[in-house]
């Protein structure tokens, strides 16, 4: 009997999470084409690559970094990719008045909005934490407090679409890491802001989706994370 037990249990534990976690509607890229996407950090990595995969699906992209010669060449080669339209704005993610400027261009260049990428990250050290607490504050207002930013502006248009918000997270921000800790600290507030945020949405049956995307190491070979120290985690090629 309580094996019985045991194995219905193991039972229920299977389906339901074959329930919460098979995708109602299979992936295809058709699905992207004509949406109106932003996609921040976009002039290098993972952001760059990004704006490559949605021009492929016929997107309309409009992307933003600090450094306007390397996204003009990003927006050259979204246009030959097959980018419904791509545009650029250059500023930096510390200026709050900037990250809310990137969603009103948005709305201007494509009257509203399906998709808001959140990927860009500032610069940080990768050692101990050397107790630079203007560091620290400096580094949540570009990976966090921007983030919250643009989401809050952004909302009006993704209720009217039922879009979506993709976050850009790291295995460093569900798990305390050493020689991470300021980094660690900005993708721990945005796991908290954007979980609860979800959840605040399911009840009150906001038809936008939030995807916080957790994911380890990547060489992009274009890394803004600088080593400073010989204590390193592990062997990442810095410029
Ligand atoms: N690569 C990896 O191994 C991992 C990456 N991630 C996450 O993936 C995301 C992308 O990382 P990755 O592609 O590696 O990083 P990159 O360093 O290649 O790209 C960072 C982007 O952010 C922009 N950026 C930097 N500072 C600012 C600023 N002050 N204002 C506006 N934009 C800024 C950079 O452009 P510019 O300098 O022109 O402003 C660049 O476009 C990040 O959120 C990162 O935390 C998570 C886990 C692992
Ligand atoms: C303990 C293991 C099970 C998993 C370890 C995972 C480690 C190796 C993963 C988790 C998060 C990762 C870092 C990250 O999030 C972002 C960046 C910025 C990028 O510009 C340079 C690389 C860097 C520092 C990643 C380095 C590798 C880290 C520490």
């Amino acid at each position: 009997m309580a094996l019985l037990n045991k194995a219905l249990i193991a039972l229920l534990g299977i389906l339901l999470a074959v329930y919460f976690y098979s995708g109602k509607e299979e992936f295809k890229p058709e699905m992207l084409k004509g949406k109106r996407v932003i996609i921040t950090g976009a002039s290098s990595g993972i952001g760059e690559q990004m704006a490559y995969h949605l021009a492929r699906m016929g997107s309309h992209v409009l992307i933003t970094a600090r450094t306007e010669e390397k996204l003009k060449k990003v927006i050259e080669k979204c246009s030959k990719l097959g980018a419904a339209s791509a545009y650029y704005i250059p500023g930096s993610m510390d200026n709050m008045t900037f990250a809310k400027s990137v969603v009103h261009e948005a709305e201007r260049l494509f009257g509203g909005l399906d998709m808001l990428i959140l990927n860009h990250v500032g610069f940080t050290y990768f050692n101990f934490f050397d107790g630079d607490v203007d560091h620290v504050r400096n580094l949540l207002e570009i990976n966090f407090l921007s983030y919250v930013t643009m989401t809050v502006e952004a909302l009006p248009m993704l209720k009217a679409s039922g879009g979506n918000i993709v976050v850009v997270s790291s295995f460093a921000g569900k798990v305390g890491l050493p020689l991470t800790v300021p980094y660690s600290t900005t993708k721990f507030a945005l796991d908290g802001f954007f979980s609860s945020l979800r959840m605040e949405f399911y009840q009150q049956k906001v038809n936008v989706s939030i995807t916080l995307s957790v994911i380890s190491y990547i060489d992009t070979g274009n890394n803004n994370l600088h080593a400073k120290s010989n204590n390193m985690l592990l062997t990442v090629n810095y410029e």
